[in-house]
């Protein structure tokens, strides 16, 4: 069975400071409410790359605890800064994490070779395993097939978190490793990776959206393709009302329609206008209501 992951949300308070509270309240929505096979800790959705060290850690720990064991947990420790990725992987281990995730490290146009150290130096010396975090439209690094093998000799490297829309790259990586787990991350764009035999998404839309997601890949597997398309057609209205009302800002606005107190994004992301506001409550009432 294909398994859904949210990619967990960071609130914070109108300072900017980390709201646990909402943190907590999110997890458990995706627990009680999404029943969600798992979390994606500390990935873009969690603005991670805007926040401190400490504050990343304050993240793993918060939805560690809250999770207490009910859903599976995968902390996103990747970092342009070698020794930050290497102590949030160690820190999240020592938390209990079986899995971690891992950006490559972006910005300065790195070779293959300091790529495959970076995942190699995160790694070393950890019991626990890594899924690669391919999303080359935010990171700028593009893995080839040839890449993706060399980086999964590390046995401790099981798989990838796909967030690409190369379908061809992503039907060559099934293919040649049938036994490395891909989880899928566009979204708007499930319909297209369900028959290349993904195991998976992880996505941010999820956190709202789980219960139609879930009904396409249930209706996938049953073989009813003009279902999943219909689902997916309103999945992507959805989606694509949220990206133009400012995507993160207002999946924590519908979250709060809903009753779940997300939260703000963390500047440079916007704090919610009056527009943004009216916006989302109209996804609300159009689409999970
Ligand atoms: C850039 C980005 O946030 N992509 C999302 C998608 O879920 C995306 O928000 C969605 O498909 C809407 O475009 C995920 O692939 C990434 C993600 O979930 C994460 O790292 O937290």
């Amino acid at each position: 069975m294909k398994k859904l992951y949210s990619a967990l949300m960071t609130a914070f308070n109108e300072d900017d400071t980390i709201n646990e509270s909402g943190i907590r309240e999110m997890v458990r929505y995706n627990i009680d409410h999404n029943h969600i096979d798992g979390l994606y800790v500390g990935g873009s959705t969690g603005e991670s790359f805007m926040l401190s060290t400490a504050e990343r850690k304050q993240a793993y720990k918060i939805a560690y605890d809250e999770t207490a064991g009910k859903a599976d947990l995968i902390a996103q420790v990747g970092s342009v800064n070698l020794k930050e990725a290497k102590e949030l992987a160690k820190y999240a281990v020592e938390l209990g994490y079986k899995t971690i995730s891992a950006v490559p490290p972006f910005y300065y146009h790195f070779t293959f070779e300091q790529i495959k150290d970076y995942y190699d130096q995160i790694l070393a010396g950890l019991d626990v395993q890594l899924i690669i975090y391919s999303i080359p439209a935010l990171s700028g690094v593009t893995l080839s097939l040839a890449e993706f093998a060399k980086l999964f000799e590390n046995p401790k490297i099981i798989g990838v978190k796909y967030t690409n829309n190369d379908f061809l790259l992503l039907q060559r990586l099934r293919s040649a490793f049938p036994d490395k787990k891909i989880y899928f991350g566009t979204d708007e764009m499930l319909i297209s990776a369900l028959p290349l035999g993904i195991d998976g998404a992880i996505g941010s839309t999820f956190n709202l959206n789980a219960a139609r997601a879930k009904a396409e890949i249930a209706s996938y597997e049953a073989g009813d393709m003009k279902k999943v398309f219909e689902l997916q057609d309103v999945s992507n209205k959805f989606i694509l009302a949220l990206i133009d009302n400012d995507i993160y800002p207002s999946l924590k606005l519908v979250f709060e329609e809903m009753g779940v107190h997300a939260g703000y994004s963390k500047a440079p992301m916007s704090k919610p206008t009056a527009e943004m506001r009216a916006g989302a409550k109209k996804i609300y009432e159009q689409y999970i209501k």
